[in-house]
């Protein structure tokens, strides 16, 4: 084990079943490596179908006991979990570098992101309302009530192995569901970490199940099988997303999908230029452009154009590529090299095509998952670049002339997750805002997650909403009671 490891308390490499941390059944182990040296850090459990089985059963047997509980119950529990998370934060922000390679202060600020999801949720636990509908009739009363759906799966992805689950569990335990979760084989640690301090917040066994494995069809094929359970959470690529869809399908279960990303930033010539650059900045280049809402298609309108790339490439030369452990590293490795061959091969599509390399075009010589910060120019909707989420540090600039001309560019995606624009005038705001279809629309910001909003997409972006008060909705079913003979 890697000695930063080595000397935490909280690095587990067995998965969690019925409040059991326990190893594969034939001992399996797989290899959790640091992206940025590829160097091993740990071994980790190795687990699939009948690991899962078991998982299920416990979540299924949990699920009464916990059910049961009063909602000033759960919520003392998640905000006693939230506490440790707090309490722990900078220990587990250095797992999380680790594992996916961030920057340490983007890792912190992940894991204060998703706890902030479960002080929410732990606040939310303790609102689930029904109705009292008047009946038509007399001597009837409509009783409307929600109730937790039941046993929940949820799969997550390594970009951000902490918030994506956290943002899961905590709404399913707030409505009263148990849950078991698989986190990408890539960056198990950080959520065997949240299952561990869960624990330790007084989380029942069952309540929180964990299943660690590389087989990740095998560990789907029983969670979208089984008649136990009623929901299937999943945050990650589209086609994954919806070959869960269809897995699901057979035993009807509500899914929540958050997937794939296209985002368009529409920068108008009346822009603010140091918002726009700064809104630019972050949402294309945070975790090295492996965010779903990363900015993927740079809309500039021509007035605007030559001095936004200018000013975009003076800002992008500031960049320090690195190990995100040290703390002058801005921006870190892609997860593995085969996510950094998919990036130059974008790239590569692009220049074939007539795109103008300003800075970058190449991979990085401080290793083999490093890609060089790249913002192409001259860019057209014929380049993969335009169609396909890049996820990676790539900003493929585009040119328009009117707002028309914009909005039909920004929706030439089967993707409707996020989308940006920079512009002053208040109009424009609205009619684009209004325009185009995407979930969420950040104007003149691009920093727009948070624990407060209403985080989903549209079209190939998903279904479902998380965050928010609309997200224990995903996670209750309402049943009519009709009281009758009064
Ligand atoms: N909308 C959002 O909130 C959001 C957030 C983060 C990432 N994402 C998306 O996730 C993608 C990147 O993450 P990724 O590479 O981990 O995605 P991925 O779809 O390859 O994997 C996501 C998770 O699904 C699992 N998985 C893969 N194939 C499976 C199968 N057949 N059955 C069951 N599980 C399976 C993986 O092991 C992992 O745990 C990007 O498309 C990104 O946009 C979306
Ligand atoms: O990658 C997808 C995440 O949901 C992005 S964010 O951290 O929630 O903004």
């Amino acid at each position: 084990m890697n000695v930063l490891l080595k000397n935490s308390r909280l690095v587990m490499t067995q998965g969690l079943i019925n409040g059991e941390w326990v190893d594969a059944d034939q001992k399996a182990t797989l290899v959790v490596d640091n992206p940025a040296t590829g160097e091993e850090l740990v071994r980790v459990a190795d687990m699939g179908a009948a690991e899962t089985r078991r998982a299920i059963t416990a979540a299924h047997g949990a699920f009464p006991g916990w059910s049961a509980t009063s909602a000033n119950q759960r919520s003392l529990i998640l905000e006693t979990w939230y506490d440790l998370i707090i309490k722990h934060q900078d220990e587990l922000a250095l797992i999380l570098t680790a594992e996916q390679g961030k920057p340490l202060a983007e890792a912190k600020g992940e894991i204060v992101y998703g706890a902030a999801y479960i002080k929410w949720f732990a606040e939310e636990a303790k609102r689930v309302y029904g109705d009292v509908i008047p009946a038509a009739q007399a001597g009837r009363r409509n009783i409307v009530i929600k109730q937790p759906i039941g046993v929940v799966a949820a799969i997550t992805p390594w970009n951000f192995p902490s918030a994506m689950l956290a943002r899961k569990i905590a709404p399913a335990l707030a409505a009263g569901c148990t849950i078991v979760c698989k986190p990408a084989a890539e960056t198990p640690l950080s959520a065997l970490a949240l299952g561990l301090l869960a624990e330790q917040a007084g989380v029942p066994a069952g309540v929180i199940n964990m299943v660690v494995g590389s087989d990740a069809p095998a560990i789907g094929n029983e969670l979208t099988g089984s008649k136990w359970v009623r929901k299937v959470t999943f945050t990650g690529s589209t086609p994954v997303g919806k070959l869960l869809m269809k897995q699901c399908a057979d035993t009807v279960k509500r899914t929540s999908m958050e997937l794939g990303g296209n985002a368009p930033i529409i920068i108008f010539d009346d822009a603010d230029l140091d918002q726009a650059i700064n809104g630019a900045l972050i949402s294309k280049f945070r975790n090295s452009g492996q965010t779903c809402i990363c900015s993927n298609r740079l809309l500039v309108q021509s007035g605007i154009y030559d001095r936004f790339i200018e000013r975009l490439s003076e800002a992008v030369g500031e960049f320090r590529l690195g190990n995100g452990q040290d703390a002058t590293t801005t921006h870190g490795p892609l997860i593995t090299d085969k996510a950094a061959l998919g990036v130059d091969e974008k790239v590569q599509d692009a220049v074939a095509q007539g795109a103008r390399i300003v800075t970058g075009g190449a991979p990085s010589d401080q290793g083999s998952r490093f890609y060089q910060p790249t913002i192409l120019a001259d860019a057209t909707p014929d380049m993969r670049v335009f169609r396909e989420e890049i996820f990676g540090p790539v900003a493929p600039i585009f040119k328009f002339e009117t707002d028309a001309e914009a909005i039909e560019l920004a929706n030439s995606t089967e993707y409707g997750l996020a989308a940006y624009l920079f512009t002053q005038n208040l109009s424009r705001i609205w009619k684009v805002s209004e325009a185009i279809d995407f979930g969420m629309v950040g104007v003149n910001e691009t920093a727009i997650s948070s624990e407060a909003i209403p985080f989903g997409g549209v079209k190939e972006s998903g279904q479902g909403r998380e965050g928010s008060k609309y997200g224990l909705d995903d996670y209750l079913e309402t049943k009519l009671i009709c009281l009758g003979g009064l």
